[in-house]
């Protein structure tokens, strides 16, 4: 029989491509790795096998995962995959008949469980690795029928649609097929899992013969069996040699004769792995197996980076969220022992005439106590609406998408020292040397740049300046300091902040910023241009950052700074915080909310170590830049997608902004009136159909009704906010309406698609530049 299979494959001629591939294996398996992760989007025949098996990755991503955060409703909602369907053994049948990989990762509760579903994996394994990574066993042998009943009961709450497999343990099944029944129907009775698996080959077959008959799928599991780790000597790879790799060809045959829906292949040679899956009628599940099977499966905690006992060579870690736990436990960390956590918007507070009663009693004897209390009680009250602002607002970009594209080397027009100078003096200025703080210059005092200042100054982060042309600002800066309100309540007077209406005072002793940071209005960002210019003359190292509304201001920066000469890095970035200027030298954060930072030059990766080694540093650099922003108390991540952010950021001021300078009112005015929640949805329709035909992949998805609900929280959360554009109309200054809806406008007729709503409010707005005499503040506050 064996003989007769081999035969088959010689005559096909694909065993010289074994011999071959296996070769070029041994030589270079990383590069060959690296070739599948990242060509997967592509039609991927895994070229150098020139393989003919249906089985071969192609490019369809059909599992329907959408991985992209479209708010944190969806990530609360037990649904949000488009193909909700229970997944059966058929569904599985059919896949791996039409040639489309099968994806299976471990869970093993109720959190990971739900985790893996939502992402549109076809299979979740309740392995007996939970011994190993939730228990921390050093092997597999220990695990008990109850421990995997328990977790399985677990992952079968958190799951909806995945096809749920719950692992046999050793001593499960071994002894007898009375045993392995018992123990099979135990195991389904209990939690519902929709298969089980069980370790081992042609040994087992009488009781695989016997859990199928019974009426329960089996899976089988060969190569590396971990619960044989004693006579194996190690979690070592099997099938090297020639007789090893029959004998598991044997194994896989006699478990498909059994009548196994699918067999995992632990551990071995990828021809090994390859070639029975060719010969044999039910997919494979290969770990460790190379890329010929059937399908994959990993570890949960492996793959995601939260396990570091050891990593097996054949894991890929597609997140590193150890690290992302680690900074947040540290951060709770300070924050607890500085105090500045709870603050208001997560304390509950009391009606004030409940607490005034409570406290007046006790008011005589201390009568300082209740005045502070009462004064924290109403910073609770006023924030409380604003609760779910901070809570919602930690949401992951686009990043979870893990394609890991390379970057095209071209694509990158960065010079390696620049990078790596900025990368050091980012590293070593602050983050370990805090005598050698980084000279940052703001360019820009509005409502932004002031907070900005603030927060990077107020920890001693930075040695920073300030270049704006409001004297009476700059003035009260240099001399009372800049005064930061807190949306605590609190206030900080900061005086380390240098402030210039010329902005060579930043440079005149010889030392150039590292960083400028344009937070102007759209419409001076050629003027701010020249003075970041000039500001970064001297430091080939430097970067620019523009965090500003609206779109083309980081390519005007970077072409009047090439214009001039220079190479330096301009990146791009948006913040959600809410600020205002409430008089010179005051600013007030008005709303908590994240800040992204991007970098042109690096879309789509994500797993840092994919990187090209230029792309890398530049990474490093803006991780670094980000680390700062955070200590600095701005919560900061990094993003892969620039288009994505700003256009994203672009639509909802499109929608908010003209809107409220027309009318004249707060945000909050436009969700509440029906006319002008209209007229948001079809300026938002149109700016998502921009978007749609420039494939641009907004956060908030493509859906428009999704579309209005994002914008309408938006203005909900800043109901009591006068949006940026109307305090300009109002001051009769030019707004930014040519870089926000100006821009939908443009490429809308560009590509032929209906702009007249965002055209007729921006004409409106543009009438409002010249005709503002009439309007005043005190008319508007009423
Ligand atoms: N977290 C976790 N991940 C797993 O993949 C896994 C478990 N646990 N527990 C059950 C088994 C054990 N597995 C393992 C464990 C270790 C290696 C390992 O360290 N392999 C080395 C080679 C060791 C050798 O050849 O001596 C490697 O570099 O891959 C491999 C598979 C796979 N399974
Ligand atoms: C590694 C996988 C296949 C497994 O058997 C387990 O998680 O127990």
């Amino acid at each position: 029989m064996l003989q007769c299979l081999r035969q088959t494959v010689l005559r096909s001629n694909t065993l010289k491509n074994f011999i071959y591939k296996n070769e070029k294996l041994n030589r270079n398996i990383v590069d060959i790795y690296r070739f599948i992760c990242t060509e997967k989007k592509q039609q991927c025949n895994f070229n150098l096998i020139n393989s003919k098996s249906n089985n071969s990755i192609n490019n369809n991503s059909s599992s329907g995962s959408n991985l992209s955060y479209s708010g944190l409703k969806s990530y609360y909602s037990t649904h949000v995959n488009s193909e909700d369907k229970k997944v059966t053994i058929l569904d599985l049948k059919k896949k791996y008949q039409e040639g489309k990989p099968l994806t299976m990762v471990t869970a093993y509760d109720y959190c990971s469980g739900k985790e893996v579903d939502r992402a549109g994996i076809d299979m979740i394994l309740v392995g007996d690795s939970l011994g190993m990574v939730m228990l921390g066993e050093k092997s597999t042998t220990s695990v008990t029928m109850d421990q995997v009943i328990h977790h399985s009961k677990a992952v079968i709450k958190g799951n909806k649609r995945a096809f749920v497999v719950g692992d046999m343990p050793f001593g499960s099944f071994e002894a007898s097929p009375r045993d392995a029944v018992q123990n099979a129907i135990r195991l389904v009775k209990e939690t519902q899992v929709d298969a089980i698996k069980l370790e081992g080959g042609k040994k087992h077959q009488d009781k695989i013969k016997a859990i199928v008959e019974a009426g329960i799928p089996v899976m089988g599991h060969i190569g590396l069996t971990p619960q044989s780790v004693s006579s194996f000597g190690g979690f070592k790879l099997q099938g090297k040699t020639a007789e090893e790799a029959n004998k598991i060809l044997e194994d896989a045959l006699a478990l498909q004769e059994a009548g196994c829906f699918a067999i995992v292949i632990e551990m071995v040679p990828h021809a090994v792995a390859t070639s029975l899956t060719r010969m044999l009628k039910i997919p494979t599940i290969g770990i460790g197996a190379g890329n010929g099977t059937s399908g994959q499966v990993l570890v949960y905690h492996d793959m995601l980076g939260m396990y570091s006992d050891f990593l097996p060579k054949f894991v890929k870690q597609y997140a590193n969220i150890s690290k992302h736990i680690q900074e947040a436990l540290s951060n709770f960390k300070q924050e607890v022992t500085s105090r500045s956590f709870p603050d208001s918007l997560h304390s509950f507070s009391m009606k004030e005439n409940e607490l005034n009663e409570y406290l007046t009693p006790l008011d005589n004897q201390k009568k300082i106590e209740k005045q502070q209390l009462l004064y924290e009680n109403s910073e609770i009250l006023k924030n409380t609406s604003k609760k779910s602002t901070v809570s919602t607002s930690i949401q992951e970009p686009n990043t979870t998408q893990s394609v890991s594209k390379p970057l095209d080397d071209n694509n990158t027009k960065l010079n390696n020292n620049i990078i790596e100078n900025v990368k050091k003096q980012m590293n070593s200025k602050v983050l370990e040397d805090k005598k050698k703080k980084p000279k940052v210059v703001v360019i820009g005092a509005g409502a932004m740049g002031s907070f900005f200042s603030a927060k990077l100054a107020q920890n001693n982060l930075a040695d920073l300046w300030m270049v704006s042309g409001w004297k009476e600002h700059v003035d009260h800066i240099n001399k009372k300091g800049l005064i930061l309100h807190n949306i605590g309540g609190e206030t900080q007077e900061i005086r380390s902040i240098k402030a210039t209406l010329d902005s060579l005072d930043v440079i005149k002793d010889g030392s150039y910023p590292d960083l400028a940071l344009v937070l102007v209005k759209s419409n001076s960002t050629k003027q701010a241009a020249l003075t970041a210019a000039k500001m970064i003359s001297g430091n080939p190292n430097a970067v620019v950052l523009t965090l500003q509304n609206g779109i083309g201001n980081r390519e005007s920066l970077e072409s009047c700074i090439q214009e001039k000469g220079y190479k330096n890095v301009v990146w791009q970035g948006v913040t959600s915080n809410g600020a205002q200027v409430v008089s010179p030298g005051h600013v007030k954060h008005t709303g908590h909310g994240l800040t992204y930072l991007a970098s042109p030059n690096l879309k789509l990766g994500v797993n840092s170590e994919m990187l090209q080694p230029k792309s890398k540093e530049e990474h490093q650099a803006l991780e670094a830049l980000s680390e700062i922003l955070n200590q600095a108390g701005i919560l900061t991540q990094l993003s892969y997608d620039v288009d994505s952010l700003v256009w994203g950021k672009v639509v909802v001021n499109a929608a908010i902004n003209p809107l409220s300078a027309v009318l004249g009112v707060p945000n909050g005015y436009l969700v509440q009136n029906e006319y002008s929640k209209q007229m948001m949805k079809k300026i938002i329709v149109e700016g998502m159909d921009v978007c749609k035909a420039k494939g641009i992949r907004l956060p908030y998805g493509e859906d428009s009704e999704e579309g209005f609900k994002y914008v309408a929280q938006i203005a909900e959360r800043t109901k009591a906010n006068y949006s940026s554009m109307l305090q300009d109309v109002i001051r009769g200054q030019q707004t930014e309406i040519d870089s926000i809806n100006g821009v939908i406008v443009e490429e809308g007729e560009k590509l032929d698609i209906p702009v007249q709503y965002n055209k007729m409010i921006m004409e409106m707005v543009l009438s409002c530049h010249k005709k503002n005499d009439h309007i005043s503040l005190a008319t508007c506050n009423k």
